[in-house]
């Protein structure tokens, strides 16, 4: 039987087959647990559904996640199709494309609110609409980046977003703890995803990797995947509240 037999969650943030959440969810399922997905709209619909169908999903819903509408549509069609569930991934972030490259100190108002809204406060409403859901309790991971934590050139907006997220992270897993739900943050090394075409400099960063990082390269999708599986199955049940670096080690060299 596998780590995660009999378990059912969902799936925030798979755009395509480079995504983190699609190597999340292929260690999921290889796994044995049962997934739901959502997507942002029809035309990501049309690379998600597949995607999904591949992995023997029979829940995929659209879902805007800055509509608290959409959130609450989403968890209660999942209520009514499965009544509970064990796990939540979200993988979704959003800064503006200006922002990305910009001096920091040029970030707008607009902008700044609007990667902080997609980017950190998401995870705290999809957290309150989860909850009720995980009876048995349930584990909820979400992805963050060493910008968080360092001032990386280009992250810029995205970065104080991600540290908002690794505090969110502390403070729900400090709250849902009594109700046997974990919350914990991957801080994934850099991997060539759509998202990441956006940041500025980002061909560098991968270079740099290959040349600083203690294993001496870039980490890869399942690898980031298998790391989930740890923290959204039975064997990181006494841990909540992390961020996990699945980095190759670059988070701590100079
Ligand atoms: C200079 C830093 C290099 C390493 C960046 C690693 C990384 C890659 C992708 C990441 O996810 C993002 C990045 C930007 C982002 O905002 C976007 C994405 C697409 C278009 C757009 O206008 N904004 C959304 C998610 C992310 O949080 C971190």
């Amino acid at each position: 039987m596998g780590l995660m037999a009999g378990k059912r969650g969902i799936i925030f943030g798979v755009a395509n087959d480079k995504s983190i959440a699609w190597g999340i969810a292929q260690q999921l399922r290889a796994a044995g647990a049962t997934l739901a997905f959502t997507y942002l709209n029809e035309a990501l619909e049309k690379r998600v559904r597949p995607l999904a169908e591949s992995l023997d999903s029979e829940l995929v819903l659209p879902c805007d996640l800055s509509k608290d509408e959409d959130i609450e549509a989403v968890f209660k069609k999942v209520g009514e199709q499965w009544g509970d569930i064990d796990f939540v991934v979200h993988a979704v972030a959003f800064a503006n494309r200006e922002d990305l490259k910009n001096p920091f100190s040029q970030t707008s108002r607009e902008g700044f609110t609007l990667a902080m809204d997609i980017s950190a406060y998401t995870l705290v409403a999809v957290s309150r609409a989860a909850a009720p859901l995980m009876k048995d309790g349930g584990s909820i991971v979400t992805m963050t980046y060493l910008g968080a934590q360092r001032a990386v050139p280009n992250y810029n907006v995205m970065g104080v977003a991600k540290a908002a997220l690794e505090a969110s992270t502390r403070y729900l897993a400090a709250e849902l703890g009594e109700q046997g739900i974990r919350v914990n943050a991957i801080s994934a090394g850099p991997i060539k995803t759509l998202a990441a075409s956006a940041v500025g400099k980002f061909k560098e960063k991968l270079k740099v990797m290959d040349e600083r990082a203690p294993l001496r390269r870039t980490v890869t999708q399942d690898e980031v995947g298998k790391s989930a599986l740890y923290l959204l199955s039975d064997l990181s049940s006494g841990v909540t509240g992390e961020t996990h670096f699945v980095d190759a080690g670059f988070n701590f060299v100079v």
